[in-house]
């Protein structure tokens, strides 16, 4: 099994090519059009969802069968056939223009792999598992987002924070400040959360200010959080406690 790198790829108006319009050709079609890619449908039939995309000039649809030639604009590509030796042929042209691949559920001719993913806000969550077992992967995005038999998980919930530590950022940002690493971490806690999800983002904002400009000035040695330090200290002590 190869090792994946992970990675966020940012299609946005670049050609991004699917073969096959069935029902797995549409889902892949719909992800990417929410990404805002420029999205081309090469196949001799589509399923109504991708008819209807043609049909609103959402996507261009050539209604054909692959031929060699194909990826020669694409950036990555997709293939979504029923047919295993037109998806080896498109593995073959990929390969010789260095086109990146998915071709859905035949891990050995991908040259990438679709994670499972988890959206909240600006917060994406991907998991994978670099094709040994794709249900598992679904069960990471259940045990996250909530299933019928699983609830959500209050993990996603930090996805919150995000408006608010992005404001805060840019804030310290324009006033040049640099703080240690691990005394964002130390700032980002449970209360900070509770009180954005209580809709007090006046005080979280306050707060959360209060407590980053204390990594400044403060007597930590460059690069140390005394309160990141205290807080994992207080962590162990807890842990060693309760072994
Ligand atoms: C390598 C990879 C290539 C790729 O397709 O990108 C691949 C390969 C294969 N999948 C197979 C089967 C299943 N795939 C799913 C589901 C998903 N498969 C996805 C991705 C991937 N599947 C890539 C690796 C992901 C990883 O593990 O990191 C997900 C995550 C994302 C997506 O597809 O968008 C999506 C869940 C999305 C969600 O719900 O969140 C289920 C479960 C279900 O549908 O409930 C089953 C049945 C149960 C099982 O087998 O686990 C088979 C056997 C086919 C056969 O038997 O013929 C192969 C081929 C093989 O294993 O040889
Ligand atoms: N339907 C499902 O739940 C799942 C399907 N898959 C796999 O994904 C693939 C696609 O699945 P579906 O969309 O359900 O199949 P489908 O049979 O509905 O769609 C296949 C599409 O490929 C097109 N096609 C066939 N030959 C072509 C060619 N030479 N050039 C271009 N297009 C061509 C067909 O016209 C059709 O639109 C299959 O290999 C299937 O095994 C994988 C996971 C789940």
């Amino acid at each position: 099994m190869p090792a994946y790198y992970p990675a966020f790829i940012d299609v946005k108006n670049r050609c991004c090519v699917v073969i096959g319009g069935g029902n797995i050709g549409e889902e892949k079609v719909v992800k990417l059009l929410d990404c805002d890619a420029s999205v081309v449908v090469i196949s001799p039939e589509v399923n109504e969802g991708v008819s209807s995309l043609a049909n609103d000039d959402r996507i261009v649809w050539h209604k054909r069968e692959y031929q060699a030639g194909d990826l020669e604009d694409a950036f990555i590509a997709i293939a979504a056939t029923d047919d295993n030796k037109v998806n080896r042929a498109i593995a073959a042209e990929a390969k010789e223009r260095n086109v990146l691949l998915n071709v859905v559920d035949v891990t050995h001719l991908c040259t990438f792999i679709a994670p499972s993913v988890a959206i909240r806000g600006d917060v994406t969550v991907a998991a994978s598992t670099g094709g040994a077992s794709p249900a598992l992967a679904r069960k990471f995005r259940e045990l996250l987002d909530g299933s019928p038999i699983e609830s959500s998980h209050p993990l996603m919930d930090y996805a919150e924070l995000t408006p608010l530590l992005a404001d805060v950022r840019s804030e310290i940002r324009s006033k040049g400040i640099t703080l240690a690493t691990d005394h964002w971490q130390a700032c980002i806690t449970d209360n900070l959360l509770e009180t954005v999800l209580d809709g007090r983002y006046g005080e979280a904002r306050s707060t959360l200010l209060d407590d980053l400009m204390k990594g400044v000035g403060c007597e930590c040695e460059s690069g140390v959080c005394k309160m990141w330090e205290e807080k994992k200290a207080l962590a162990y002590s807890k842990a060693g406690a309760s072994s």
